[in-house]
């Protein structure tokens, strides 16, 4: 067994792990980084690049096959940058083994034990697959398989209408299949009920079939003819079933009770510091429980445990300026709270102002005019949240991120000024819709106007 001595020991090169590992090698710290699987994670393998990268052959009219060999150019062009290759010529020690803690101090990796000041954990998460009675004798997908299909399904059942089910249930029903997304609960549940609502309307409009509050109680059948048991007796058959029912975290195989690190069935606990119950240990990423899973929290987290790595410094995580969004056509992004949190936070406080898609030239001239808004919550004329749901949600959804990180008050947001024509013009005429009853329904403004009127030449 080869001993090694290091500041800093990350476990898993994901989009949390790669991030810690190259912003601490650079800034001088000895790191080894361990990866039992592919360089990158889920992310770049099997999560947000595949599924983005087949949205786009879905949209832009490829055959599916044509699809596939985009999604693995797509990767191959991205995997560079999170190689072994790069980051051991940044400068760390990359073993490509499973991690286990042997101790508060020590992880064995292959033939390596490694001891580290300080370790992070990132193993990230991996599909949840329900107790479904017969569910495990079928061949079935999850986003760690589907990759792998070399010919469009015919039909596409798929357990889960969360962004993993919204979003492959829209690639496939535009590569022809038949698609039926099957729910527990309501689709998009977490999000703004509107918004949520203009997705689903979008996808039945291409020929999506949804089952919501529908419980499966039994799965039989073999590849290419699966059939479902609801609880209602309705019986609904396809030819492929995508499992997509949520995640679990990965920390149930790192010895953690070697560690003295505090682990429940949904994930690693931690405070806002990131620190583990072992304040050696830090966690971050999909493998921590009650946050949101995400590449760009992960990358967040990241920059606040490398201040206490590097520095010692007791950074704090912050969450309400984390956006997330959904890539469906329209896409829908969120920042803040909803409509609804808002409510219950602010009450009579909250301001809801709005504007729409179908108002906005650029929208109108590239045939992008379809049903879709930005809705603005505003508390004291401070934005408290933002919803999106319309063409180029993701991208629209950052300034709200930046307006309630720094807490920036809506008059600082009218000074923006976007260009002619363009989609980012409705981020400021939704700043208008909160100042346009303030200018124009104003008596007392209307009267000084006047009465300036009146006074000069
Ligand atoms: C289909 C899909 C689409 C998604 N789309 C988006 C999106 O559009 N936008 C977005 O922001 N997020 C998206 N996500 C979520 C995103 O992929 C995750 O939040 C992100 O990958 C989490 O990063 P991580 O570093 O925590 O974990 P991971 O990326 O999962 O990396 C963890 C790594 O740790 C390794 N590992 C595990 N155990 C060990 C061990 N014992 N020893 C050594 N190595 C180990 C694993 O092999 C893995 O490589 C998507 C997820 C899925 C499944
Ligand atoms: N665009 C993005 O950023 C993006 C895209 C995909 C995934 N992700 C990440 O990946 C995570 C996982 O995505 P997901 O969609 O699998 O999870 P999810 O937890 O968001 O949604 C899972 C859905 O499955 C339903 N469900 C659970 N058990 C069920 C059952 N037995 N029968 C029918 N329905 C059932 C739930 O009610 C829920 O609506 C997301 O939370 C997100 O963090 C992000």
């Amino acid at each position: 067994m080869k001993t090694i001595k290091t500041d800093i020991c990350v476990i898993g090169s994901g989009s949390g792990g790669l991030s810690v590992a190259a912003g601490a090698v650079q800034m001088g710290a000895r790191v080894v980084l361990i990866e039992k699987g592919e360089m990158g994670g889920d992310c770049l393998n099997s999560g947000c690049v595949p599924s983005k990268a087949l949205l786009h052959g879905a949209a832009s009219g490829m055959s599916f096959p044509e699809a596939m060999t985009h999604v693995r150019q797509t990767i191959s062009a991205i995997a560079p940058h999170d190689s072994q290759e790069r980051f051991e010529g940044l400068g760390c020690t990359v073993i490509r083994e499973a991690a286990r803690f042997t101790s508060p101090k020590s992880v064995v990796a292959g033939d390596h034990s490694i001891k580290a000041r300080r370790f992070v954990i990132a193993t990230g998460s991996r599909p949840f697959v329900p107790p479904i009675p017969g569910l495990s004798d079928v061949p079935y997908l999850t986003n760690e398989t589907l990759w792998d299909l070399s010919e469009c399904p015919s039909h596409l059942l798929v357990l889960g209408g969360g962004p993993i089910g919204m979003e492959m249930a829209q690639a496939f029903v535009r590569f022809g299949a038949e698609v039926t997304v099957i729910e527990a609960g309501c689709v998009l549940a977490r999000e703004d009920e509107e918004a949520a609502a203009v997705v689903k309307q979008a996808l039945i409009s291409e020929g999506v079939r949804f089952l919501e509050r529908a419980e499966v109680t039994q799965v039989v059948g073999q590849g290419g003819a699966l059939t479902l048991t609801l609880s209602n007796g309705q019986r609904i058959s396809g030819s492929h079933l995508l499992v997509a029912t949520g995640r679990r975290a990965n920390a149930e195989e790192l010895g953690l009770e070697h560690a003295d690190v505090d682990c429940t069935r949904d994930g690693i606990r931690t405070g806002a510091n990131l620190r583990t119950s072992n304040r050696r240990i830090y966690a971050l990423g999909d493998v921590l429980a009650d946050h949101p899973r995400f590449t760009h929290v992960a990358g967040y987290q990241a920059g606040v445990a490398i201040r206490g790595l590097l520095f010692g410094l007791s950074a704090r995580l912050r969450e309400d300026h984390i956006p997330h969004a959904t890539y469906t056509d329209p896409e829908l992004a969120q920042v803040g709270l909803t409509e609804a949190e808002a409510r219950q936070v602010h009450g009579d406080k909250l301001e809801v102002v709005r504007t729409e898609f179908s108002g906005n030239d650029r929208a109108i001239a590239t045939g992008r005019a379809g049903p879709g808004f930005i809705k603005l919550m505003v508390v004291k004329s401070r934005p408290v949240g933002a919803t999106i749901v319309g063409p180029e949600a993701g991208e629209l959804i950052a300034l709200w991120s930046l307006a309630i990180s720094t807490k920036l008050k809506m008059s600082r947001i009218a000074g923006m000024i976007a260009p002619y024509p363009t989609l980012a013009e409705l981020n400021k005429r939704v700043t208008s819709a909160y100042f346009t009853p303030r200018l124009f329904d104003n008596r007392k403004l209307k009267r000084v106007v006047q009465a300036i009127q009146r006074l000069v030449p």
